[in-house]
């Protein structure tokens, strides 16, 4: 039986702040700059879900796109969209919300929601030449 890879591309847009608590305001200016701006920035994302997995006979699918679309909006984007990450986003609460931190909680919460599926990759992307990829490890 094929193993394919399919992707769902999905759209957010949210308010951050880059910020170590821990570190002092200059080492935060110092280290992230504009990002570090303390009445927040936001971004246009776009997040790529890729799924891995055998191609079903009956269905021709690996997984149905749609289904796949719904589970990130309820799981992730519901919670993201039009929000900020450091303030309203459950799943980032204490993490400083860079592009890789973001992408690793958005897997510990779309893995589990999206197996038996296999949860390939995640491209998040932050603006149009900044993106990040995680795969789990
Ligand atoms: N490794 C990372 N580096 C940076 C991150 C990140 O999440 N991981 N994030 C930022 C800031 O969030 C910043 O807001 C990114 O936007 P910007 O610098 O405007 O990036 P652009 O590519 O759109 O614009 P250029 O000015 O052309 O770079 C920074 N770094
Ligand atoms: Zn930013």
């Amino acid at each position: 039986m094929p193993i394919v890879t399919v992707t769902r591309r999905l759209r957010f847009n949210a308010a951050h702040r880059v910020h170590n608590p821990a570190l002092s305001d200059a080492d935060n200016t110092r280290l992230f700059g504009k990002c570090n701006n303390p009445n927040w920035h936001g971004h246009n994302y776009t997040l790529d879900v890729s799924v891995r997995g055998p191609v079903a006979e009956d269905t021709g699918y690996v997984i149905d796109l749609g289904a796949l679309r719904a589970i990130v909006e309820r799981e992730v984007l519901s919670q993201t969209d039009h929000r900020n990450f450091n303030i309203d986003v459950p799943y980032m609460q204490g993490i400083n919300p860079t592009t890789e931190n973001i992408v690793v909680a958005m897997w510990q919460v779309l893995g589990p929601a999206i197996a038996p599926a296999t949860l390939q990759r995640l491209r998040l992307w932050e603006t149009e030449n900044n993106y990040v990829d995680y795969s789990g490890e």
